[in-house]
């Protein structure tokens, strides 16, 4: 299987004062279809190695190889063409813009990462078809449940067609049962292709993933299922 995404000895740390060290020498390869799952307590290093793996942020030491593409080696341009088309985004907090319909959020997701304006609102309406939502294209997220909201949030990762999604605690913000929800679209989309890296403190979310992935101050762990 085709690595996705891989960190090479990996260090991010924080100049401080005082310095903080929140990656130490990280080594990952999530391969194509994988769905991982990163768990760990609070201030261990999970949202920086999101962002590494996302190319919104670079590593102190070592190397980050997004398709095979050493994220080194772009220009600022170069990493936002390669991040916009090979990764999606979904967070806890959804970051939907209120004022815009569902449509429009999905819409808007698209302005910056290559897809051509003609088939833009063909793959949102799909997109929002795929996570059950196309009842309501013409919403606003105000008027959607949280559960509503993240769906949207991830029609409008995943329209652009990304072969990875990242996601920062995506069922934070969510009951139980609407959590189950989000993780039955997961699976769904990785039964798609999609390959899914996921952070949560919740145990029902990352015992659904096939590999879990434990960080201790900084520190990766592979957990043996
Ligand atoms: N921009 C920054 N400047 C300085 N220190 C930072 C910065 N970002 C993160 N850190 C520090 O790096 C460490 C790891 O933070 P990170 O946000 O990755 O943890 P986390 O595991 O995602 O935590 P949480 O579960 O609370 O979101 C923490 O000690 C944090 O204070």
């Amino acid at each position: 299987m085709s690595v996705v995404v891989e960190l090479r000895s990996v260090t991010r740390s924080f100049p401080g004062p005082p310095e903080v060290v929140a990656l130490r020498d990280a080594h990952l390869a999530v391969r194509a279809g994988d769905y991982v799952s990163i768990v760990g307590p609070s201030g261990s290093g999970k949202s920086t190695m999101l962002g590494i793996l996302g190319l919104l942020d670079r590593p102190t030491v070592g190397a980050c190889l997004v398709d095979g593409v050493d994220a080194a080696t772009l220009d600022d341009d170069e990493r936002a063409a390669l991040r916009g088309r090979a990764i999606g985004f979904v967070f806890q907090a959804f970051h939907l813009l209120p004022a815009r319909t569902v449509l429009d959020n999905v819409l808007l997701g698209m302005l910056y990462n290559g897809v051509p304006r003609g088939e833009r609102e063909d793959r949102a309406l799909a997109s929002l078809d795929r996570v059950g939502m196309s009842h309501r294209v013409d919403a606003l997220p105000t008027t959607l449940s949280g559960g509503e909201r993240q769906r949207v949030a991830i029609a409008r990762a995943i329209a652009s067609a990304p072969r990875l999604l990242l996601a920062d605690e995506p069922t934070g913000n969510l009951d139980e049962r609407t959590s189950g929800e989000v993780m039955d679209l997961f699976e769904r989309l990785r039964s798609d292709g999609l390959t899914l890296v996921v952070i949560t403190h919740d145990r029902a979310v990352s015992d659904r993933a096939d590999r879990t992935i434990r960080i201790a101050d900084g520190r990766l762990a592979e957990v043996e299922r």
